[in-house]
């Protein structure tokens, strides 16, 4: 299987890419995840990031290959909503963190998982476009974050959800 990631530059209207994205401080024994852990040779290796200086909206990107394909051309929609899960994982880490006044380079950082993914699939997403993923916190509440997210493909949304995700829970911690 071919393992990409995403590219962390260009290509994104007037957003800026801001600062270093939240997965490259998750520990060894957390990166696993098939989205996003850099440790996991077959997954995404997806990279989440402030968008701006308002810690409010982040960036996700990712370039889809042929083995993502759904018909010839156009991307599986298991992929979409992969990409747009731990886009917003990754959002909740970043202002679930920043709400807290936590360092994420500490080892207080929080982490979290999902609990609700919704998705809408409002285009066909074409195949080898880079895919840009904006989320907008909506809230941070307890241990609860909730995050809107736009898929876009060039200049076309194709789709779009809301990840509810839920500080990372004991028992699914590795140590
Ligand atoms: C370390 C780095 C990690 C990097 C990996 C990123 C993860 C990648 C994405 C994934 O694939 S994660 C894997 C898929 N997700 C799971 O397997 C999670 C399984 N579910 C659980 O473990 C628990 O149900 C969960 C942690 C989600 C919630 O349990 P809690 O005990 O923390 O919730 P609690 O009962 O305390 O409720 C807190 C609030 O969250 C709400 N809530 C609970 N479960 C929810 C849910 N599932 N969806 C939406 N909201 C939920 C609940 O209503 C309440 O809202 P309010 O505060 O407003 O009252």
């Amino acid at each position: 299987m071919v393992t990409r990631r995403a590219e962390a530059a260009g290509g994104a209207g007037a957003t800026v890419d801001e600062g270093p994205a939240v997965q490259d401080h998750y520990p060894a024994d957390a990166a696993h995840c098939y989205g996003c852990g850099a440790r996991n040779p077959f997954g995404h290796h997806l990279k989440t990031r402030w968008a701006d200086g308002s810690r409010t909206e982040t960036i996700t990107r990712f370039t889809p290959g042929p083995e993502q394909t759904a018909m010839p051309g156009y991307v599986y929609g298991g992929l979409v909503a992969s990409v747009l899960d731990c886009s917003g994982t990754g959002s909740a880490a970043l202002a679930g963190t920043h709400a807290a006044g936590l360092d994420l380079e500490g080892d207080g950082s929080l982490r979290y998982v999902t609990g609700t993914l919704e998705v809408r699939y409002q285009r066909p997403t074409p195949m080898s476009v880079e895919l840009v993923v904006r989320g907008r916190v909506e809230e941070v509440k307890g241990r609860k974050v909730t995050v809107a997210l736009t898929m876009t493909a060039g200049e076309d949304e194709v789709a779009s959800g809301r990840v509810v995700a839920l500080q990372l829970p004991d028992e699914m911690r590795s140590s």
